[in-house]
């Protein structure tokens, strides 16, 4: 793609936050992720593609243990944050997904004040203790998704009644109150329109100066907007794993080129 404008962040020698080896999960019989080897850097965004189904999204919940949640689903393999084995029976997966943040395709506030919204975390993992530390985390939470000049007037109003692209700057902003070190987001802006889109990629941009950020993206433009990584995913398998600017414009691989240049997907 020679008119895709390219996200200029270069990558240096980030550390290595997440590494998976031979990741295998299955829904009963199906197998949906297949021998899948990656590490995924700190301080850095990394992009999943692929054509539907191929298991980008599945594989970004084991990241965080959400596929613990479908009683079908199992993982097999090593998944370490900085080289602690996420699987491992001692990890609790609700402290885990506190570590590891999630923000999903449809925003989806609780059907509580703006507030509250950003509160819950915190409070449920005790990681403040007085009112006016939770203020000030609700306070820097939503600027920091830069969407608190458009609420501080009304924290008390429901997070439900916000627009679309507001409740998913409010989701962002929950999912970051926890102090995370990885964000995962699955297709954030597909229920946005364009403008409330380059507003969350615009943050995405930001947050990865303070966390590993990896982003479920059906659009292309949008991953070379926003990552420095991308992964290549097809029929379940991580065809291929580098530099966004590479994957872009000189891959290794046939099938990524194809996929890139629209040949299929
Ligand atoms: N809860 C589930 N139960 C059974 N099969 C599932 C489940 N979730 C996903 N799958 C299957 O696993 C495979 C990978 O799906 P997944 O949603 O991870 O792909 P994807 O690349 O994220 O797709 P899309 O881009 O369409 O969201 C598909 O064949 C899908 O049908």
């Amino acid at each position: 793609m020679t008119n895709m404008r390219l996200n200029e962040g270069k990558v240096v020698n980030r550390d290595v936050k997440i590494q998976a080896r031979g990741v295998d999960v299955f829904y009963g019989k199906a197998q949906a992720i297949k021998s899948v080897d990656v590490d995924i850097l700190d301080k850095t965004v990394t992009a999943f593609i692929g054509p539907s189904g191929c298991g980008k999204s599945t594989f970004l919940r084991c990241l965080n243990r959400m596929n613990d949640t479908i009683d079908i689903c199992r993982v097999e393999g090593d998944i370490r944050i900085d080289g602690q084995d996420i699987y491992a029976k001692e990890i609790d997966p609700v402290q885990l997904r506190a570590r590891v943040g999630m923000v999903f395709q449809k925003p989806n506030p609780f059907p509580k004040s703006i507030y509250d919204n950003i509160a819950y975390g915190p409070r449920i993992h005790g990681l403040v203790n007085k009112k006016s530390d939770l203020d000030d985390v609700v306070e820097q939470s939503l600027r920091r998704a830069s969407i608190w000049e458009e609420v501080k007037d009304r924290l008390d109003a429901p997070g439900t009644g916000l627009s679309g692209g507001q409740q998913q700057r409010l989701c962002i902003a929950r999912a970051i109150a926890t102090a995370p070190e990885v964000l995962l987001m699955d297709e954030p802006c597909s229920a946005l329109d364009p403008i409330a889109t380059a507003r969350v990629e615009e943050l995405i941009d930001d947050l990865r100066s303070s966390f590993s950020v990896v982003i479920v993206t059906h659009s292309m433009q949008q991953a070379a907007r926003v990552s420095q990584k991308t992964a290549f995913f097809h029929l379940g398998d991580l065809v291929e794993y580098d530099d966004t600017t590479k994957i872009f414009t000189n891959p290794s691989d046939q099938k990524t080129q194809d996929y890139i240049t629209g040949r299929f997907g």
